[in-house]
């Protein structure tokens, strides 16, 4: 199978280990897999913080311990874990005792981000990744000079259809216009706590645009997708040529306006920049559709003249046939995973037996053929069969 030993450790020193078959160990709060010299200890207090899971590496041959970098968002403590070592530096960890949808996570130990990011900070790092069922519909970015209408072009789409489409909320230190609400058109911040989160790694792409910074968190995106919508990015062209080299699979769509003089009398008309403002967004929307259009970036060039027509082209790019209803991504059906449970390790699939108490015990056959994604951001392509109730 070419795969790292996958093996569980009950307890550091006196590890018994039972082949692919692992007893799940509901006393114990920490779980620790060992690939390779290593055992990689998951559980207690992440740098002293009760909101994160921690991991600690233990290396066999200089006898010491270490605590890596954690990267991404990683579970809640909660009372015991299952771990079995899966292929390509990956950890597959189950929670005891928590809802379905948030049970399954990978810790990446050894995957291509962490190789990356190891060499990018200079040090020891892991990263978590949640495990979500089924498949996203891919992100679309929009990208534009400032006034030339992508806000409208969003607002139309996500009022036409508010179940298949959401926003991916940015971060900003521009100043919040009147109309504009925390954590609905942005996430207003601070630089330094901005510069800080984007050291963290939490950041997709981040730029800086009319003299203040704007960037997409990972997060932001993927609590869109989670929720089964398809994510809009109203990004400008540097956010684009990030996004575009990063692991998202996305569209890209260029606005562009019918002159630069219609481009200023809306900007002028909406009245939400000061004159100085307005000369800058002007001033750098020359060279933003330059790039826009010989960039190589984007797919599709639209213009924005006539407002219902460009609508209507933006559908047909995203292929929204007007008389075709439209449905967001197929709901998956909810299968709670039992509290109590051992789990056995066959190929890319895990089995997931109930113990305990009680007659009616589940199994669930846990399916990682088809999984893709990962770290930084959510592994998804999970499928979950109940096999039998009995
Ligand atoms: N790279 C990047 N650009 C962003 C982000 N959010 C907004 N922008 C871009 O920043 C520019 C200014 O946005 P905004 O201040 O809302 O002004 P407006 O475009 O005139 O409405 C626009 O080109 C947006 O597309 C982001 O998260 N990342
Ligand atoms: N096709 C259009 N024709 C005329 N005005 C438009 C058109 N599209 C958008 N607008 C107006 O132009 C202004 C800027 O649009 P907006 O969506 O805020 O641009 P952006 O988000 O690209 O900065 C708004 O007042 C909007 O109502």
């Amino acid at each position: 199978m070419g795969e790292a030993p996958a093996f569980f450790v009950d307890h550091l020193g006196n590890g018994h280990t039972n082949g692919f078959g692992v007893k799940s160990e509901p006393k114990k709060r920490d779980t620790s897999v060992q690939i390779g010299d290593r055992s990689y200890v998951i559980g207690g207090i992440h740098e002293g913080n009760p909101l994160f899971l921690g991991v600690q590496i233990h290396d066999k041959i200089t006898n010491k311990w270490s605590s890596p970098t954690v990267l991404g968002t990683g579970p809640k403590p909660c009372k015991g874990y299952s771990a079995i070592v899966l292929k390509n530096g990956r950890v597959l960890v189950i929670k005891k005792d928590s809802a379905s949808d948030d049970s399954i996570w990978f810790l990446e130990v050894d995957s291509l981000f962490v190789r990356e990011q190891r060499k990018l900070l200079g040090k020891e790092v892991v990263a978590w990744s949640k495990g979500v069922r089924g498949n996203a519909e891919k992100p679309i970015v929009i990208s534009g000079p400032s006034g030339v209408g992508k806000g409208t072009l969003i607002a139309m789409l996500m009022k036409e259809f508010p179940s298949m489409f959401g926003f991916s909320v940015s971060h900003t230190t521009r100043a919040p216009r009147c109309m504009e609400k925390n954590s609905v058109h942005y996430h207003f911040t601070d630089k330094t706590v901005m510069e800080k989160e984007i050291k963290d790694g939490k950041f997709l792409e981040f730029a800086s645009v009319h003299g203040n910074l704007y960037g997409t968190s990972i997060e932001s995106v993927e609590v869109v997708t989670d929720s089964g919508k398809r994510c809009i990015l109203d990004i400008d062209v540097q956010g684009a040529r990030s996004v575009k080299a990063s692991s998202l699979d996305a569209i890209f769509i260029f606005i562009c306006p019918p002159s630069m003089k219609e481009l200023e009398d809306r900007l002028r008309a909406r009245g939400t920049e000061t004159e100085e403002q307005i000369q800058k967004r002007l001033r750098n929307a020359e060279a933003e559709i330059k790039a826009g259009k010989s960039s190589g970036i984007f797919g599709h060039i639209l213009y924005n003249d006539n407002l219902e027509e460009c609508y209507k082209n933006l559908k047909n790019v995203l292929g929204i046939d007007d008389d075709a209803p439209v449905n967001g991504v197929e709901a998956v059906e909810g299968i709670n995973l039992p509290k109590e449970h051992t789990v056995t390790k066959m190929e890319d699939e895990i089995l997931i037996e109930e113990t305990g108490e009680g007659t009616k015990k589940k199994t669930i056959v846990l399916d990682l053929s088809s999984i893709n994604g990962g770290a930084p951001g959510r592994t998804r392509g999970i499928d979950l069969d109940m096999v039998k109730s009995s």
